[in-house]
């Protein structure tokens, strides 16, 4: 009979629960109303990996359909899974310890299906901080597809454009971040580190690939819509308000292109599980740096640059998803040659 997780905790008689606000580690028996009010207050890493893997093989005895590269949509872009043929739909209630999509603008469920014949899984829906999840529980989903065989991302966002040259409905290449709640302390790699999906210290400067980003410049380019494609630097706030503007000047002058509320936990997860990585954000609003400036930027807004841009979007995202299962058949074709020639050799 296959273990439970959850029954497997719970016959676990000591866990450790991290806190992030103390940096301690406590010893809590499972089941005590101490553990139960760590997890309450989010201060424990419940997902242990054996409990990701049975989430994994939920969605796997459910579906055919055998996914290398994953989609994240963000806000006012989850009709980039619409374009998905042969769609098998979770919505995330139904999938097992899944959190719930709370914001307006993320359907909040996980499909797949095929792009032009590639197999893809698509978060048609993401999780934020401001939800009120910890960021462990917000990157969750990556890890799952991981252990379903996704070892290629792609993540998208609507952000605030901070540089001046950006207008809403551009497209930025993101090639770095500025993680700045990991400035204070918040970061989704915290608690004990799971080997089995990567080393504890990651280094980030090949986390954005550059092959994937010079790709996405050259697809630009063939779709004629260089001229609104541009390559930035992101920073993270925790939202949900939007920046003041003495908040956006500091960055600015930092060397922050956009601001948005999501993205760099996936980034750090998926990196940390050595997967390979193309992101970027569709402006769907300019930033407020001037006193005089009476514009208020709303949701409805952000929501509506997505729709605008949706069709180009799904071109873009269409033709990246081709080009990462072509580089992937590459690389697995030339590991069969090393090792046929390893074979020849001994
Ligand atoms: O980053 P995504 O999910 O695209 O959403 C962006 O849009 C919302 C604000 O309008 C925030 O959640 C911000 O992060
Ligand atoms: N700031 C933060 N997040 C955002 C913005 C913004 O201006 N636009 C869309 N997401």
């Amino acid at each position: 009979m296959k273990t439970d997780p959850i029954s497997f905790a719970a016959s676990s008689p000591m866990r450790a629960a991290y806190s992030p606000l103390t940096h301690s580690f406590s010893s809590f028996k499972i089941g005590t109303p101490n553990l139960d009010a760590a997890i309450a207050a989010n201060n424990s890493n419940f997902y242990t990996y054996e409990l990701l893997q049975s989430i994994a093989e939920w969605l796997k005895k459910r579906v055919d359909i055998r996914p290398t590269v994953g989609i994240i949509c963000g806000s006012g872009l989850g009709s980039l899974a619409d374009t998905l043929t042969e769609r098998n739909t979770f919505p995330y209630e139904v999938i097992p310890h899944f959190p719930k999509s709370t914001v307006h603008g993320h359907e909040g469920q996980l499909v797949f299906g095929k792009l032009k014949g590639v197999p893809v899984v698509c978060m048609q829906g993401r999780f934020h901080y401001y939800e009120g999840y910890p960021l462990w529980k917000c990157s969750m989903p990556i890890r799952v597809m991981k252990l379903i065989g996704v070892n290629q991302l792609i993540v998208t966002n609507a952000a605030g454009g901070l540089h001046s040259d950006y207008q809403p409905g551009d497209i930025m290449i993101m090639k770095d971040h500025v993680n700045l709640m990991g400035f204070a302390g918040n970061n989704p790699l915290q608690g004990v580190n799971e080997e089995r999906f990567g080393p504890r210290f990651i280094a980030m400067n090949r986390a954005y690939d550059k092959e994937l980003r010079d790709h996405a410049k050259k697809i630009s380019k063939d779709l004629g819509i260089e001229s609104f494609v541009r390559e930035g630097v992101y920073a993270v706030l925790g939202g949900p308000n939007f920046e003041t503007i003495a908040e956006l000047r500091l960055l600015k002058t930092c060397g922050v292109d956009a601001v948005g509320m999501s993205t760099v936990h996936e980034v750090l997860t998926a990196h940390h599980a050595g997967m390979r990585i193309f992101a970027f954000s569709l402006i769907s609003n300019k930033c407020v740096t001037d006193y005089d400036d009476d514009y208020e930027v709303n949701h409805a807004e952000v929501i509506d640059t997505g729709k605008m841009r949706e069709p180009i979007l799904k071109e873009l995202v269409t033709r990246m998803v081709l080009k990462m299962s072509e580089l992937e058949n590459e690389s697995a074709s030339a590991n069969n040659i090393d090792s046929a020639s390893l074979m020849f050799d001994y």
